[in-house]
């Protein structure tokens, strides 16, 4: 297995350039702050190109049938696993997520990309009865919406692109996607598994540049039919309203908050053992750095001092280190920006009051690294239970009824994931139907599946991705209706 990094170049018009017009800027391992590789950045002569080549691949690509798009697609699926511990070292090597991590990343990707080649032969349509003599047929079905600029951020470097492709191609659109200027060697190489899967080189571009250029020359080219965007609401909002002026489709899959109510009748025993495995794990995956991450965990006022006591004891125990060491639970934070962003929500929450009780500071060691950090009581109006913090911190609320921890649940302007703990099926059913989110686990976290759409309410988002409703994004509807010709 290598362990070397792959320098990334960008595909632009069936064309992979290692310089482009734009200049090019540094790749970082961010396990130890050095470069690992140099971005070439596409400047306004790339940016045109690609947008003419998304044109001329949506063409083609349009008239092939589902089912043979549905051939390369699996193809592509099946090159990415077997190419899967290169792209997984590439991964940590530029992110810093744990190989195992980055692994499991990569393989549920291909598996991602399976289920949307699937449902390339399921968009059906239907045939309506005419309510009048004359007319031979109407037909409703679903064509490709046309080319797709697809922004995707640098925590999941690999299933993210891979949700947008996955669908916009299954769908016959074309796609030019721009993954994040940090972590763009691991995209390069999941596009490679596509074109040597057999698809057709115009009907993916893939680039790097400044991200406000890039964003707004995009969305600005006629070619550009639909946005895709996954990462912060500031910059889901941005993208939306350019799209929006010019009457563009638009997928946002924004940031979330996620609160974790655990009942009463889950803090003793095994089941308060359970539920402390299962939210340490969770909160600490990537560093915290996953749209979905558990953030706000809501527990009995009785169970406060017991709960965040163990919780900051198990944050405290993790192993953080490079993510290519097999001994490794927590890796660095993906850039230094990350950082000082963790310091400014530590900062606010102590100077607001708030109880610190595991980490807080950036680990003494080379590298973006960033302690486990546990909070207990923190205000209402500290920055750290408004914003999302997208990192290693938790936060834990005391709650008296547990309509008061809904409430608190729902307080936030985020509804991507929430979590509850309960033995009791009623409450169970309660607080699926009462929490405001887009998808609601209810004894465990994994909430995103392949098989399952992955998308929030509020201003988390707009549109799912996965699922069987992934596809449907890409499409639009369309009405043919046949008269007797006299
Ligand atoms: N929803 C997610 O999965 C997700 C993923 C990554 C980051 N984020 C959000 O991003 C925030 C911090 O990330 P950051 O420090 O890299 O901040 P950031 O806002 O600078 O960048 C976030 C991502 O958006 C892209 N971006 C920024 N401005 C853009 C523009 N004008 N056009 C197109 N793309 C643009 C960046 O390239 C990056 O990939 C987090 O607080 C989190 O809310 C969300
Ligand atoms: O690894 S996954 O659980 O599928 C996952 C969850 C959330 C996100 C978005 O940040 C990406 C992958």
């Amino acid at each position: 297995m290598t362990t070397t990094f792959v320098n990334p170049a960008l595909y632009v018009a069936g064309q992979w350039l290692e310089k482009a017009s734009g200049g090019a800027r540094p790749v970082f391992n961010p396990a130890t702050a050095t470069e690992i590789g140099q971005l070439p950045l596409a400047g306004p002569a790339e940016l045109a190109a690609a947008a003419e080549s998304a044109q001329h691949g949506f063409e083609q690509w349009r008239r092939v049938r589902p089912h043979d798009r549905y051939v390369i697609l699996r193809r592509a699926a099946e090159l990415l696993r077997q190419r899967a511990d290169e792209i997984a070292t590439v991964l940590t090597l530029e992110q810093g997520k744990p190989l195992a991590e980055a692994k499991r990343e990569v393989v549920l990707s291909a598996d991602i990309i399976d289920f949307q080649a699937e449902e390339a032969k399921r968009l059906y349509g239907r045939t309506v009865a005419p309510r009048v003599d004359g007319i031979l047929s109407h037909t409703v079905s679903r064509v490709p919406v046309g080319p797709v600029a697809a922004f995707t951020p640098w925590n999941f470097p690999v299933n993210l692109p891979s949700r947008k492709l996955g669908s916009a191609l299954a769908a016959g659109c074309s796609v030019v996607i721009k993954p994040a200027e940090e972590t763009p060697a691991s995209c390069m190489l999941l596009v490679r598994c596509f074109l040597d899967a057999g698809l057709p080189a115009e009907v993916i571009n893939m680039l790097c540049g400044d991200p406000a250029l890039v964003s707004s020359f995009l969305i600005e080219r006629p070619e550009i039919a639909k946005v895709s965007v996954t990462g912060s609401v500031a910059v889901g909002k941005l993208l939306g309203e350019q799209a929006a002026r010019h009457v563009k489709r638009f997928t946002g899959e924004l940031g979330g908050h996620a609160p974790v109510i655990v009942c009463e009748d889950m803090c003793e025993g095994a089941a308060l053992d359970f539920v402390l495995k299962q939210s340490v794990t969770a909160k600490y995956r990537n560093a915290g750095q996953v749209c979905a991450s558990p953030i706000r965990f809501y527990v009995p006022r009785a169970q406060l001092a017991t709960f965040s006591e163990r919780f900051a004891a198990a944050a405290q125990k993790l192993q953080l280190g490079s993510g290519l060491d097999a001994a490794t639970q927590m890796g660095p934070l993906a850039h230094a920006r990350r950082i000082e962003d963790m310091e400014r929500f530590v900062d606010d929450a102590v100077g607001q009051g708030a109880r610190l009780l595991a980490g807080g500071h950036r680990a003494d060691r080379p590298g973006w690294f960033f302690e486990p950090t546990v909070f207990a009581e923190a205000p209402p109006t500290s920055r750290l239970m408004q914003q999302e913090p997208f990192g290693p911190i938790a936060v834990i609320q005391p709650f008296d009824e547990l309509d008061d921890a809904i409430s608190q649940a729902n307080a936030l302007p985020y509804a991507l994931g929430a979590y509850a703990f309960t033995s009791d099926l009623h409450t169970a059913h309660r607080l699926g139907e009462s929490i405001e989110a887009g998808m609601v686990g209810i004894n465990h976290f994994g909430v995103s599946q392949p098989e399952l759409p992955f998308g929030g309410h509020k201003e988390s988002g707009i549109g799912q991705e996965q699922g069987a409703e992934g596809i449907t994004h890409y499409t639009e509807v369309k009405t043919i209706t046949v008269g007797q010709p006299f």
